[in-house]
């Protein structure tokens, strides 16, 4: 991409985020170079390539792709000759997922084991850094036990889950382990997309021995986001062998995908059964006490950085209730937060909050249904649902149901006489008269004070 088009692409943010926007933070942007899909950009401080790779990555990458390059990811370097300034929020850059490994050489003969391990591991993703509660407790207790290193006893391990659940910071802090524990191994981590783009340069380049050399003289081998080779079968074929291979040798491989082995579509049944064949765990999706528990440790090491922002009681537990998409949305709204707080140098108050990440927040409402409501609240009540919705009287539904009626009330925008449809065709009075009575209960009796919180808590997160 040449400079020219680069100045008319800017044009296109400047009309698409506005004058403030386009001056603060995207006119010092330096385009570098695109290198295999890589974007270069020179940014004056870390803490700027971090605030626009978190905030307008997704339109850049977008005005490219549509400007007709191929671009997958954008990269800030901070200016070798930037004056020097505070120590910004976080010490690397990118906060878009971060690629760990570097693009590969143009030589394909420098395509050696050393210059893969020499890729950088994001020194962020450590054991130290990631926080653990039941969502993720089995596939970090899965990624300890690989990263001590001993002998193989589960081949592969394979993480699976949603995105942004922490797949590639648990296989980079696995990575990080191996090397400090055994540093003669020979750990190499890398996307699937990486291995395919490695595979069809050997292809083309009639280096196949090579490249069959370079994978099977692994001691660890790490792919991220498998998926991305299904449907690809010659990659797939071409991997089948490495795997097998490597199992053969006894060498451990780590495997993540963004769904279990067997629910890749396109994914050849051999390669399923195969990665099947060993210990397949999941990160469930976060918990309200797992993203408070993020939050909480980033704000620590945000403090370092910032020693002069205070944070107002409240703001996390609101950030933790509300954002419950994924751990990298969490995590971008606290870096725009200190962003702003810094700028404007406040307190970061549930006002500030509100304002500067009103786009998040509405983005993450999510929507409870009556449905939903009734479901939970006759779990929690051990009584069927049909009692719920049903007729009967005896205190032992009518209270639930109450209940039900309450939640109803406060988490949707359900209007009353549509609520005591959902419940059986009731009126909107005895709805009325149900969400009164909770109310009151709630101020008199702690038992169902609780049962409203617990139901309430478990219907957010
Ligand atoms: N339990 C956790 N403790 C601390 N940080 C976490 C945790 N889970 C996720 N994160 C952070 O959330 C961000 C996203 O995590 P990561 O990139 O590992 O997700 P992923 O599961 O690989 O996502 P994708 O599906 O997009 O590949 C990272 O910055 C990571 O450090």
């Amino acid at each position: 991409m040449t400079q020219e088009k680069w100045g008319l692409l800017r044009n296109k943010l400047l009309k698409a985020i506005g004058r403030n926007n386009y001056t603060t933070w995207i006119e010092p942007l330096e385009f570098k170079e695109l290198q295999d899909g890589v974007a270069v950009f020179s940014v004056p401080t870390n803490f700027m390539g971090n605030y626009v790779s978190q905030n307008f990555a997704d339109l850049i990458l977008y005005e490219l792709n549509t400007a007709g390059e191929t671009v997958q990811r954008l990269d800030f370097r901070v200016a070798a000759n930037s004056p020097a300034r505070p120590k910004p929020a976080v010490d690397t850059p990118p906060v878009a997922k971060p690629e760990p490994v570097a693009a590969p050489s143009e030589d394909p003969a420098q395509d050696t084991l050393e210059s893969l391990q020499a890729a950088p591991l994001d020194s962020r993703f450590t054991f130290d850094s990631f926080v653990v509660g039941k969502p993720n407790e089995l596939a970090h207790a899965a990624a300890r036990r690989v990263s001590e290193g001993g002998p193989v006893t589960f081949n592969p391990l394979v993480l699976y889950g949603g995105v942004g659940l922490g797949k590639t910071h648990l296989m980079h802090a696995i990575a990080w382990e191996l090397k400090t524990k055994h540093p003669g191994l020979n750990v190499l981590y890398l996307s699937a997309e990486q291995f395919m783009y490695r595979f069809v340069q050997a292809l083309r380049e009639r280096r196949m021995m090579d490249f069959k050399h370079l994978f099977r003289s692994v001691d660890v081998l790490m792919v991220d986001d498998v998926q991305f080779i299904a449907g690809k079968d010659s990659t797939q074929e071409e991997f089948f062998h490495t795997f097998n291979a490597l199992v053969d040798q006894n060498k451990q491989i780590i495997i993540s995908a963004d769904r279990a082995p067997g629910e890749i579509k396109d994914l050849e049944d051999r390669v399923k059964s195969r990665l099947q064949c060993g210990l397949v765990v999941d990160l469930h999706p976060t918990d309200y006490e797992l993203r408070l528990g993020i939050l909480q440790n980033k704000v620590q090491q945000y403090s370092s950085s910032y020693p002069d922002l205070a944070i107002a009681d409240g703001v996390l537990e609101f950030l933790a209730h509300r954002i419950s998409t994924n751990v990298r949305v969490l995590e971008g709204a606290l870096t725009r937060l200190f962003a702003f707080a810094s700028l404007v140098g406040r307190e970061i108050d549930m006002e500030l909050t509100q304002d500067c990440l009103a786009d998040v927040l509405r983005a993450s409402e999510r929507k409870i249904t009556v449905e939903e409501i009734q479901r939970k609240v006759s779990e929690y009540y051990n009584i069927r649902l049909s009692d719920i919705i049903g007729p009967k009287r005896l205190r032992s539904y009518a209270r639930p149901r109450q209940v039900a009626m309450y939640l109803c009330k406060q988490l949707t925008s359900r209007s009353l006489p549509e609520i005591g449809r959902r419940f059986g065709g009731r009126d909107h009075t005895t709805v009325m008269h149900g969400v009164k009575r909770i109310e009151e209960l709630k101020l008199t009796d702690g038992q169902i004070a609780e049962d409203v919180e617990m139901l309430r808590r478990s219907l957010e997160a």
